[in-house]
């Protein structure tokens, strides 16, 4: 039964019943010695549990008092459940979150077209690579790449957005996710991931905490807390022949007691569910990332490269101005440039014809054309045709490409041709200059002004990463003009034109060189060298299947400033950990004036000076100290779940300020919380 995506640990409700239920079942699961294995800090606590409760039946036999040992067994094996129940209540909002998700892949019927015949297989039989026919009003039954046609797809299903957006073939949109529904027209898709290995399931396999290796953050504090749970040992067990030499033996209950006080149980018990949360957060985010190791060196990020057409403007660049040289007809300059655009899928090609076909009869396709399709290595695109006996081949593409082609046929580049380029381009235009060689003459003929909108509200995310002290920089295949007037629009702090997709690679390796981490966005087949190489890649769902293959994150909504927030579930993964292992270590001292004079004040009556709590007795003292560190945890379970909450300001000013709040807090908090609980389990004590 999957929960709704409300109760499914949604920002209101962290204890919602559902998951409360299914945590306890956890927790008590989690019991079993190999799972307790694997967290050394809360494997102590259970080994104190059953030696406490040795001790206690020991007492039973010979007659000796049994109230203080059980007690203190009950409540270790309660800071076990609270760290086991912390641990469950994150999986079971992980759980419920992706069964909402999975549930979006029910089973459809899928329509495969093996050499050209249609048959209808269930979509768990789909393999990789089958072609499937999908028409308007159907569900797209597994992940895949149109490889012909086009069509509106309502991506609601995982986006939770129900605008129609254009999926197509041969484009950077090309990605299509199975349990979406084509609202029109007819695509044929090769299908990329079948049942069981999609994006999402591996997802799904991460956040329900099954295959969630730790992070290397986690690893290195886990080292740090064994390190100290070590410490802590040798401490306590050099304790005991001190005890002895002052005449009065502690007793082993009290020092095992001492000691899961003094290891950093409180961190120890909230580290997984802390990194489970993490992955839950980005999945809340719509984002699928491959490993949790890939969402918290979000969190480190020092660089962002981001592509300008599709991430930092709407996109959909579009023809809107001939600009014919002297000499050449608005006529003849849109004639050749629909002529090199009819079988141009690209928006750019198609928004040329539709702008051509308003000032000129459109040209039939020659007969024996053929096509030059548009490359980020090119950057350009045309037609080659006979026209009676003579071979015509006509370009278009960025201005400086364009003078090289035009060059290999010895024709220069026309004076005002310059003019013409700047002007598209300084508006933050993209300029695609048209060139003709009929024979081998060649002619310049104009140039196409392609017009494109930087994103509303790109301009204020990218000033909040400046502050968390990201650099965000453009990379364009566009020309220097375009991308300057775009990097200032869009307020981005520097930007690398003309860039081709081993420009990009290079760029991403030089920044990582300078001992950078690098987040990369993109989306199609060109960007996939990058998004493999950068540290944290985020392909769009809607990218093609290299771009999604060669990233560690996809992002479901193909928000190309999702990155931002994903970076923002990094760093609040790191901080909610820091803050919480600083309140653990701090939250530690208050009980050395609980239990060392519980243990020494009999020997040394002046130590009864380090009683500052003025607990009512040795043996309250031990219980309130040890209640209180059971109780921590649960009550910690909130901040652990949604995160420390922190806003974008510098990581020195961060660090100060979460210092203060838990380092100070997590020192007084325990004297006041001992005390009072002190105060009311005397009564109790008889
Ligand atoms: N369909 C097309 N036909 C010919 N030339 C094109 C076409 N589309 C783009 N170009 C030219 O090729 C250049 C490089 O394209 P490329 O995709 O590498 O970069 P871009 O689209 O301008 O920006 P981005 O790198 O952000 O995608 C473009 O700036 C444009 O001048
Ligand atoms: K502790
Ligand atoms: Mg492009």
């Amino acid at each position: 039964m999957t929960a709704s995506p409300t109760e499914s640990g949604g920002k209101e409700s962290i204890f919602s019943p559902l998951l409360v239920r299914a945590a306890i079942r956890a927790s008590f699961a989690k019991l079993s010695p190999r799972a307790q294995a694997r967290n050394p800090v809360m494997f102590l606590v259970y080994l104190g549990t059953i030696l406490t409760l040795y001790v206690a039946v020991a007492n039973l036999v010979t007659g000796q008092p049994v109230g203080y040992p059980l007690a203190t067994s009950l409540l270790l094996f309660l800071t076990v459940l609270f760290a086991n129940f912390a641990e469950g209540l994150a999986e079971a909002r992980g759980k419920a979150q992706a069964a909402s998700l999975r549930a979006a892949r029910q089973d459809t019927p899928a329509r495969r077209l093996v050499d050209g015949v249609e048959t209808t297989v269930p979509s768990t039989e789909l393999q990789r690579d089958d072609l499937i026919v999908v028409t308007a009003g159907e569900l797209i039954p597994a992940d895949g790449e149109i490889v012909e046609g086009l069509a509106s797809v309502d991506e609601s299903a995982i986006t939770g957005e129900s605008a129609p957006v254009i999926r197509e073939a041969g484009t950077d949109y090309s990605g299509v996710t199975g349990g979406t529904k084509v609202l029109s027209d007819r695509i044929v898709v090769r299908v990329t991931s079948g049942a069981g290995e999609s994006f999402l399931d591996r997802m799904i396999a991460l956040v329900e905490g099954a295959s969630r290796q730790k992070t290397p953050n986690e690893i290195a504090l886990s080292i740090l807390l064994s390190g100290l749970t070590l410490v802590f040992l040798l401490a306590v067990v050099t304790l005991y022949p001190f005890t002895v030499y002052t005449g009065v033996a502690a007793s082993p209950v009290t020092l095992i007691a001492l000691l899961v006080c003094l290891i950093p149980t409180t961190i120890g018990g909230l580290l997984p569910a802390i990194g489970i949360a993490g992955m839950d957060r980005a999945l809340q985010a719509n984002v699928i990332a491959k490993s949790g190791k890939a969402v918290e060196v979000a969190g480190d990020i020092d660089v962002l490269l981001l592509d300008k057409t599709g991430t930092i403007t709407i996109g959909n660049r579009q023809a809107t101005r001939f600009s014919p040289l002297s000499g050449v007809s608005a006529a003849e300059l849109a004639r050749a440039a629909a002529l090199s655009s009819l079988a141009d899928p690209t928006p750019e090609g198609k928004s040329i014809v539709t702008l051509a076909r308003t000032l000129t009869d459109l040209p039939a396709q020659p007969a024996n054309a053929e096509f030059i399709e548009f490359s980020a290595q090119t950057r350009m695109s045309g037609v080659d045709f006979d026209d009676a006996g003579t071979t015509v081949r006509i370009r278009k593409g960025a201005a400086d490409r364009m003078a090289r082609f035009a060059s290999e046929f010895g024709a220069a580049a026309p004076t005002d041709l310059t003019a013409l380029v700047e002007e598209v381009a300084r508006a933050g235009g993209t300029p695609l200059t048209v060139a003709e060689v009929r024979g081998d003459v060649a002619r310049v003929l104009g140039v196409v002004a392609l017009s494109d909108v930087v994103k509303p509200g790109i301009r204020e995310r990218f000033a909040q990463l400046r502050q968390m002290g990201l650099r965000t920089v453009m990379i364009t295949g566009d020309n220097p003009l375009t991308a300057e007037a775009i990097a200032r629009e869009a307020g981005v702090d520097g930007f690398l034109a003309e860039a081709t997709p081993e420009d990009k690679l290079q760029m991403i390796k030089d920044e990582q060189l300078a001992g950078k981490l690098v987040a990369m966005m993109g989306d199609g087949t060109n960007d996939a060298p990058a998004l493999a190489q950068a540290d944290v890649g985020l392909a769009m769902n809607s990218g093609t299947q290299a771009a999604k293959e060669a990233g560690n994150m996809v992002d479901l909504d193909s928000d190309p400033t999702k990155l931002l927030e994903v970076i923002e579930i990094g760093k609040g993964l790191l901080i909610t950990r820091g803050a919480l292992t600083t309140f653990s270590i701090a939250n530690d001292v208050a009980k050395y004036f609980a239990i060392l004079p519980a243990l020494f004040v009999v020997a040394y009556p002046p130590l009864a000076v380090l009683n500052v709590m003025q607990l009512h007795s040795p043996t309250s003292a031990v219980l309130s100290a040890v209640i209180f560190n059971a109780l921590i945890i649960p009550f910690l379970i909130p901040l652990a779940l949604r995160g420390v909450p922190y806003r974008s300001t510098s990581a020195a000013a961060l660090l100060s300020r979460n210092l203060l709040v838990y380092g100070l807090g997590g020192l007084l908090l325990p004297f006041i919380a001992i005390k009072i609980i002190d105060l009311l389990i005397t009564p109790l004590l008889g």
